[in-house]
């Protein structure tokens, strides 16, 4: 590993009157890493992110940040809050104000930005989070995942290097937790680091990039996912299972039922996995189905209904919240809002056609994921734009041949 951003050095901590919350536990965080702090309740996971931002200050041992030891004044822990941004598990202890607003605002103004700035933080941190339009709305009227939104906003408009949250998707339904961690998929390809903890292993599977295994305040196992996940030992003494895929991989991998190689983390690698065992190749088929990509914010719903209309989209995904407030508005019912990629690839493979609905940056996320894809598996996939100015919805754009 290159130098770490962030370093936890044989760190012990007690809380007051109670055992040893972490004994002796040391751990790396790469710049740019994808970490998932993986263990069951009580062993320690809130408390070693709670040291990442100097919330708690060890017993004995170290905490680095960008290679030096961190300082506890209080003029070294708001620079240091600014850089590492912490969203707690329970956004009712982070929302403060009376507003979306007034809330979002918090950080910046305690940092002493320019009430312009200040503005240019809030509305770009709603903007990216999808709560345009909330700024007056009092955050203990929203729903659970829409505080988590506001809390994660909150963080966002200081800008921080490094953002950490706290078991980011529990108590919201399945729909908001893929949400959020779509959303946390994006603050990570935009060059952050970020870390979660949860208990959850089949999230941690496919999100994560490394992995953290603690039990009982100290460190069981680190490393890619698909390696600590098939340790049933391990998962046993964390008192976990091994996520539902790897694990139906594994058995049919020791059965010598599929080919060999890194393990699957999504049914369409899976799929492609066992087509492949089944014919040497991923077979060619004659017809592909084809997948339109909209643009929420550049075309009318009326271009999608022609779609509909005229029979030539079988299934509809919306990616991102101003796309899915896109659906609402226009009234376009959705049958996918999360995993939209992969699910449309995997109709496009047996022929049917879908549309995905999506806005800004993530346009060019999945015109290269589907390149990507088709140049993988040597099945050439057809993106279709829609509604664009002068594009009509028959104009085929070609993303691999
Ligand atoms: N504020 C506190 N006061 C006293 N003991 C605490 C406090 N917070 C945590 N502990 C204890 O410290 C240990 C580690 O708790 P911690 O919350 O870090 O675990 P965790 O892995 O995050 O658990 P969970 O998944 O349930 O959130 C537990 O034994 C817990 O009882």
């Amino acid at each position: 590993m290159t130098t770490p951003l962030l370093e936890i050095d044989n760190v012990t901590y007690a809380y007051p009157n109670g055992p040893a919350a972490l004994a002796g536990v040391s751990v790396r965080i790469a710049a740019g890493s994808k970490t998932a702090l993986v263990g069951p309740n009580g062993a320690g996971k809130s408390t070693l992110l709670l040291m990442l931002n100097g919330m708690l200050r060890p017993a004995s041992g170290t905490v680095r940040f960008d290679g030096r030891p961190l300082a506890y004044d209080t003029r070294s822990l708001r620079d240091l809050r600014r850089r590492v941004g912490f969203v707690f598990q329970n956004p009712d202890v982070q929302i403060i104000a009376p507003t979306v607003e007034a809330d979002v605002a918090f950080g910046p103004v305690n940092l002493g930005l320019p009430p312009d700035a200040v503005r240019r933080a809030v509305r770009d941190a709603l903007g990216y989070v999808g709560l345009h339009g909330y700024e007056k709305r009092p955050p203990h009227h929203l729903s659970g995942g829409e505080k988590k939104r506001v809390a994660i906003a909150g963080i966002l408009a200081m800008e921080p290097a490094v953002l950490v949250f706290d078991e980011p998707t529990n108590t919201l339904d399945p729909a908001s937790s893929e949400e959020v961690m779509e959303l946390l998929d994006e603050l990570a390809s935009g060059g952050r680091t970020v870390l979660i903890s949860t208990h959850d292993v089949e999230l941690a599977y496919r999100w994560a990039d490394s992995i953290i295994l603690m039990e009982r305040g100290s460190v069981l196992a680190r490393g890619p996912p698909e390696e600590v996940f098939s340790d049933h030992g391990l998962l046993a003494a964390a008192r976990l299972k091994p996520p539902a895929l790897l694990d139906l991989y594994n058995e049919l991998d020791l059965r010598g039922i599929v080919a060999r190689g890194v393990p699957p983390k999504s049914v369409l690698e899976f799929t492609d996995r066992i087509e492949r065992t089944l014919h040497g190749h991923v077979p060619a088929r004659d017809e592909t189905g084809t997948i339109y990509l909209c643009d929420a914010d550049r075309t009318g719903g009326d271009a999608i209904r022609q779609l509909a209309e005229e029979g030539r989209v079988d299934h509809v995904g919306a990616m991102g919240t101003r796309a899915k407030e896109f659906a609402n508005r226009e009234r376009i019912l959705l049958d996918y809002t999360y995993g939209v990629i992969d699910k449309c690839i995997l109709k496009a493979l047996i022929g049917e056609n879908s549309l995905i609905i999506t806005t800004g940056g993530m346009l060019d996320h999945v015109r290269h994921r589907i390149g990507e894809y088709s140049a993988e598996s040597g099945r050439a996939l057809a993106v279709t734009p829609v509604g664009e100015p002068g594009i009509t919805g028959r104009c085929r754009e070609r993303v691999a041949e």
